[in-house]
């Protein structure tokens, strides 16, 4: 809990009259968090349509937005978030840097005006529990003053290396938390990486096979197989360790290659198989790309069915299409049919694709 409030304190609302914190995060669908401009009046006009096509939509104030536009993004936010009814699709935003000249007026504008209809803030360039710890205390005051019943969430983005050193006392630093998305971009130019990409692959980072052996000589001048790696095995990684452990979300970030759906596609399948829950839209090609990664697909769910039929009471070792299923194998397939069933709870067709499945 990161050497701060003491256990009995943890759950305590922390202000007078502000909503009491959760003691667990819901399980909402989260696919894809679609970024919009809400200073870009074409974008803006969109979204109203975009409400139960996509599982969160995100008004983005920080980077990608220019500066000249900054008050006309938030002023655009609250404008869409009053006369938009979001029925199970989740409002975010994204605030500025909380050391830039607009992130408190972000808040303080925010949470009075449309506080009851935003779900999560997601606080960018996250370095410490001190980042959370403020946003939090100020969350609750404004809340207390806007008599809001519920409290807002909030979400940081891991772009910076001491983010990324204290990335789990970040996702331990208040009830609040809700998860965490990989932010490449800065995070490889706080890091030096020597990139310049929005996220994705690089093809200079790879393996290359070994030389075959001529009379017991390494020709090194033979043709290799090479074989790209994932940059950000290691940030994903432990970023989902870090989320879990504590009971949050992880989130791959953005794709920044809008063109490239098939790479894409890799990046967050990718993500998904090591634990994260979604990715970000920056276009709206790209949320069906998410929906469709992040949606377990109708043949691990059958799958995962059959083996939650045959464990029976759960304990035991049993033999399946010639493999070993235990307790163990049974959880990861519970993991996917509690996934399947929260989707099939929002999103109609997949709702007739799991059922059609039979054990
Ligand atoms: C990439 C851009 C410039 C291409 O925009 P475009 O207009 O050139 O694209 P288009 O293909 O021509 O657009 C077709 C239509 O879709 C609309 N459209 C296009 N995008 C959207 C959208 N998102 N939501 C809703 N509508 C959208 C667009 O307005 C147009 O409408 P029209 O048919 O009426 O003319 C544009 O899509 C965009 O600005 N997207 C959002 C970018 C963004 O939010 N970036 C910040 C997140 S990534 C980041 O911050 C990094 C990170 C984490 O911090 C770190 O790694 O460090
Ligand atoms: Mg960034």
């Amino acid at each position: 809990m990161s050497g701060s409030r003491s256990a009995k304190d943890f759950f305590r609302p922390l202000a007078v009259g502000a909503p009491t914190p959760l003691t667990e995060i819901p399980a909402r669908p989260s696919r894809a968090i679609h970024f919009f401009d809400p200073s870009n009046p074409k974008m803006a006009a969109k979204v109203p349509d975009m409400v139960g096509t996509v599982d969160v939509l995100l008004g983005n104030l920080e980077d990608a937005i220019k500066a000249d536009n900054k008050v006309a993004a938030r002023e655009g936010l609250v404008e869409i978030a009053k006369k938009t009814e979001f029925g199970a699709t989740q409002l975010w935003t994204r605030i500025n840097a909380l050391d830039s000249p607009w992130a408190l007026d972000d808040l303080t504008t925010l949470v009075p005006a449309i506080g009851d209809k935003l779900d999560v803030v997601m606080v960018p360039k996250v370095q410490g529990a001190e980042d959370i710890h403020y946003v939090d205390r100020l969350l609750a005051q404004l809340e207390a003053k806007a008599g809001l019943d519920r409290p807002i969430l909030v979400h940081a983005i891991l772009e910076t290396a001491r983010g990324m050193a204290n990335v789990e006392e970040i996702c331990g630093a208040s009830p609040r938390m809700q998860g965490v998305s990989l932010g490449p971009a800065d995070l490889a130019a706080d890091r030096r990486m020597k990139t310049t990409r929005v996220g994705g692959g690089h093809p200079g980072y790879l393996v290359r096979e070994d030389p075959p052996s001529e009379n017991g000589v390494a020709n090194i001048e033979a043709t290799r197989a090479t074989f790209q790696q994932d940059l950000w095995h290691y940030t994903i990684a432990r970023m989902v360790d870090a989320c879990a452990m504590h009971g949050i979300y992880p989130y791959y970030g953005p794709f920044g290659d809008i063109a490239d759906v098939i790479a894409c596609e890799d990046q967050f399948r990718n993500a998904y198989l090591l634990g994260c829950v979604g990715a970000w839209s920056l276009h709206p090609k790209q949320i069906a790309i998410a929906n469709k990664v992040f949606s377990p697909s109708v043949e691990d769910v059958a799958h995962a069915r059959r083996v939650v039929a045959a464990m029976g009471d759960g304990t035991g070792a049993v033999m399946l299409d010639g493999k070993m299923e235990d307790d163990a194998s049974l959880k990861q397939c519970l993991v996917m049919v509690e996934l399947a069933e929260q989707l099939a709870a929002i999103d109609p067709e997949l709702k007739q694709a799991y059922e059609g499945i039979t054990a």
